[in-house]
């Protein structure tokens, strides 16, 4: 067994299984406190809730919270091995928005026949929370639920694994793009995987200026061209009008490949073919398209991400879905409106160009400099500065686009 195999492994059992608990707020101590917290004074609470709906943000919990829900159908790169076994990575979610947003998420994993019934569980308990975060349901099934929850619930709904990926894929890629001395508008990209995160980060690079025209993706069947009679409709979005059929065709010459399919699909020898100062995002999980080292054995001039923490340039969306949260939560927002998408891709973006305070580099005791280039095109998880950031440029954008419920930030926001 490797060492990271079984550290990974105690990490998760000892010392006591699993990653998250539930915390106290309240004193409950006293019989006074049991009188207050339950019955006969939780009667209140129930009684000024059953009036006015809003008032379960004043008395309960409900604004600081996010449900995190899957049914295991994606679960990162290792394809649909099922609800529970998708546990780990949902409670690793919840660790995240606690540790760097201090959002109390809640794992759910649900069991399905089919999407309806899938789209009623989660919207008959989507009042229990301030915003539900999708996560690790496959394409194009996450399409159509997503949509749907969009509508039928009064909170935000965001999957995860769409927008949380592209938010984080535009702002490393524009910051990639620059360094590389290369405009978006002539770009060429290939997007190995037509799922969940490729249409997401290819739809929003498109937002940030990329052609439709300039972009190649790819499924397990090669590229999507115009003349495929098996494509669903969020794959027909990229069908390019072209004779290439191949990665190998399409990665001749290409700017950008951005991985978000599975492991080692990228060969060293498809990389010598690509461009001058090629960009290459592989940002599957747990294994990359291609690994770093062969990558780098072969190009000099590339600028290369992984979805993982044990490289330079982590392009995951870690680095999206707590802050964007935390901004959306602060002023009640309806939706996650694509005006706060763009705000964070912003924020994120020009915090990697800005000097890096010293805790964060005591935070990574393996790197010696985090300066904006090719090693450190996005900011790092642990930066403190991302919640400020991101929350505020989230929340502002929220206000100004209609979809906030409180038109005001809160007062920390404003320090
Ligand atoms: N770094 C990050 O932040 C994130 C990374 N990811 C990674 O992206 C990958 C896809 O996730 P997601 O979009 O949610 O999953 P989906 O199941 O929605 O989509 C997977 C897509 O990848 C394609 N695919 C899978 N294997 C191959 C292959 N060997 N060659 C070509 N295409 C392939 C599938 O093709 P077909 O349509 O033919 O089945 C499908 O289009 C995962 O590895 C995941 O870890 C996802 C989200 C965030
Ligand atoms: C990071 C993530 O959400 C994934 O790989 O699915
Ligand atoms: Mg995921």
């Amino acid at each position: 067994m490797s060492d990271l195999r079984q550290k990974a492994l105690d990490y998760h059992q000892f010392p006591v299984p699993g990653k998250t608990a539930v915390a106290l707020t309240k004193a409950a101590s006293t019989s006074l406190d049991l009188a207050l917290a339950y019955s006969p004074g939780v009667a209140e609470p129930v009684r000024e809730i059953a009036a006015d709906a809003a008032d379960a943000y004043r008395y309960t919990n409900k604004g600081n919270t996010v449900a995190v829900i899957t049914n295991g159908t994606a679960i990162l790169g290792l394809g649909n091995l099922g609800p529970l076994a998708a546990k780990p990575v949902m409670e690793g979610k919840a660790l995240l928005f606690k540790r760097f947003a201090n959002i109390d998420a809640t794992d759910i994993e649900v069991k399905h026949r089919t999407n309806e019934d899938f789209i009623n569980t989660v919207e008959a308990i989507a009042d229990t929370f301030g915003g539900i975060n999708l996560e690790d349901i496959k394409a194009p099934e996450c399409f159509e639920i997503e949509q749907e929850l969009i509508k039928r619930c009064n909170i935000p709904v965001f999957h995860d694994d769409q927008h949380g990926t592209a938010i984080v894929t535009a702002a490393g890629m524009l910051n990639a793009l620059e360094i590389q001395g290369k405009q978006i508008a002539q770009a060429v990209f290939v997007c190995m995987g037509a799922g969940a995160a490729a249409v997401a980060c290819m739809s929003l690079l498109v937002k940030c200026g990329a052609l439709r025209e300039n972009i190649y993706m790819l499924d397990r069947k090669g590229v999507i061209h115009t003349r495929r009679t098996d494509l669903n409709e969020y794959k027909s979005l990229f069908a390019n009008n072209t004779d290439k059929r191949t990665l190998r065709d399409v990665i001749q010459g290409a700017d950008v490949f951005l991985g978000v399919s599975g492991a080692n699909v990228l060969s060293a020898e498809d990389i010598e073919l690509m461009a001058e100062r090629p960009i290459v995002f592989a940002c599957s999980n747990p294994d990359p398209e291609i690994k770093p080292e062969l990558a780098h054995a072969v190009r000099k001039d590339l600028i290369m991400g992984t979805g993982r923490s044990d490289y330079p340039n982590q392009v995951n969306n870690v680095l999206c879905f707590p802050f964007i949260f935390r901004g959306a939560l602060d002023v009640r927002a309806r939706r996650i409106n694509d005006e706060m998408k763009l705000a964070a891709v912003h924020a994120i973006a020009s915090l990697a160009r800005e000097a890096v305070p010293a805790e964060v580099l005591a935070a990574y005791p393996d790197v010696s400099s985090l300066i904006f280039g090719p090693e450190y095109v996005l900011p790092k998880p642990m930066d403190p500065r991302l919640l400020p950031r991101v929350a505020r440029a989230v929340a502002k954008a929220a206000i100004a686009s209609g979809s906030a419920q409180v038109n005001e930030l809160p007062v920390d926001y404003l320090l």
